[in-house]
């Protein structure tokens, strides 16, 4: 009887230890990541605010969440447009925007940031906004190679901190990687885990290591690529061809890495080899740089390797 009445306790005490689930989400950053990530989570009937530097850019990305949420019905609602109608507008209910971040997270379960891949800049939004969030909100950073320890490290919640790792386009892309920093608690790491079900994607568990598991893989891969461009040892067109062709990538190097965005991968492999430069598979890519400084940043810009339009 005792046995059972100490089962009783150890079953409650470990449900209660797990967090309420996440409803309502703050998502920082409407580019391309933010902007996926609320229309995900917005279509999995979360209530949704996001957050950006001005209202131009807002407005943009709520008009890019509706028209990526219009290609979604057209298949789901194929024989019911009316129906697809309906669900767009549902969806879009659950989504609204605001340019102060301070003032929304007072009412989030959830921070996730996707802002620019600066160490510095996403310390100075997260120490900002641990000050005004709810003692019980968790923080999440959706960064592809900067250390969740270190942006966590400018908060006071480092057990309420870890990485939540969407990949692009959020909408299709079925993977997170979910980071358990050494700070993280059990609890925040469940809580996550649980939050990234509720999106409908597959996670996996990665430790605070430099690109978790995929970008570890697939940014040096990226460079390679174009390394061999650089020697002239192929055309970005073939190198593009091969991959899809030879190894069943769905894209080539370049066409991911203009998808990525050039500023994005140039900021990754900086990172990185401001870090290891001892490391070859980290070295600066002349064409790379010479691209971002031109503004050439890929398919958001209109033109990276390729040009688009
Ligand atoms: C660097 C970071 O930290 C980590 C990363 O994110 S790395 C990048 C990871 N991503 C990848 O590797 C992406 C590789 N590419 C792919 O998987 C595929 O090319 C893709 C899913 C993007 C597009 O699929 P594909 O069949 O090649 O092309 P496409 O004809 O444009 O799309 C097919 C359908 O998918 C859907 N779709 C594609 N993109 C979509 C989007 N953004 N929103 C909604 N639906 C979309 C639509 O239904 C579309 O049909 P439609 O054109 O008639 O509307
Ligand atoms: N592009 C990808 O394929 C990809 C995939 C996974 C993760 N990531 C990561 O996600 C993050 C965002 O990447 P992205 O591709 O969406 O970038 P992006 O350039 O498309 O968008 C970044 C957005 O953040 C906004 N922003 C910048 N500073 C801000 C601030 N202080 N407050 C509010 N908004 C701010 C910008 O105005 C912009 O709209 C980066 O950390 C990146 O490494 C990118």
């Amino acid at each position: 009887m005792a046995f059972a009445t100490h089962r009783i306790v150890r079953t409650l005490t470990s449900s209660a230890s797990r967090s309420a689930a996440i409803k309502r989400v703050t998502v920082i950053g409407g580019g391309l990541m933010g902007a996926g990530i609320a229309q995900v989570a917005a279509t999995t009937g979360h209530t949704v605010v996001l957050v950006d530097m001005d209202e131009d850019i807002l407005k943009k990305s709520i008009k890019g969440i509706e028209s990526s949420l219009k290609r979604v019905v057209k298949k789901k609602f194929a024989d019911k447009p009316e129906a697809g109608e309906e669900f767009v507008q549902k969806v879009m209910n659950n989504v609204s925007m605001a340019t102060d971040a301070a003032s929304v997270v007072k009412s989030s379960d959830l921070v996730v940031e996707a802002i620019v891949e600066n160490l510095k800049v996403k310390q100075g939004l997260f120490s900002a906004l641990d000050k005004v969030a709810p003692e019980h909100t968790i923080f999440a950073s959706n960064t592809s190679s900067l250390p969740i320890a270190d942006i966590a490290s400018s908060t006071s919640r480092l057990d309420r901190f870890g990485g939540l790792h969407f990949f692009n386009p959020v909408p299709m892309m079925k993977l997170v990687e979910v980071i358990k920093a050494p700070g993280t608690s059990q609890q925040t790491f469940d809580s996550l885990m649980d939050f990234t079900k509720a999106l409908g994607k597959h996670p996996v568990s990665c430790k605070d290591t430099p690109g978790f598991i995929v970008n570890r893989l697939l940014v040096p891969y990226m460079l390679e690529a174009v390394r061999l461009y650089e020697r002239g040892h192929g055309s970005k067109e073939d190198i593009d061809v091969a991959m899809k062709l030879g190894a069943g990538y769905p894209m080539g190097p370049f066409e991911l890495l203009d998808y990525v965005g050039l500023d994005t991968s140039k900021f990754i492999i900086d990172g990185w080899y401001e870090k290891d430069p001892d490391n070859p598979l980290f070295a600066p890519s002349p064409i790379l740089n010479k691209l971002v400084a031109e503004g050439k940043l890929g398919k958001k810009s209109g033109e990276g390797f390729y040009k688009y339009k």
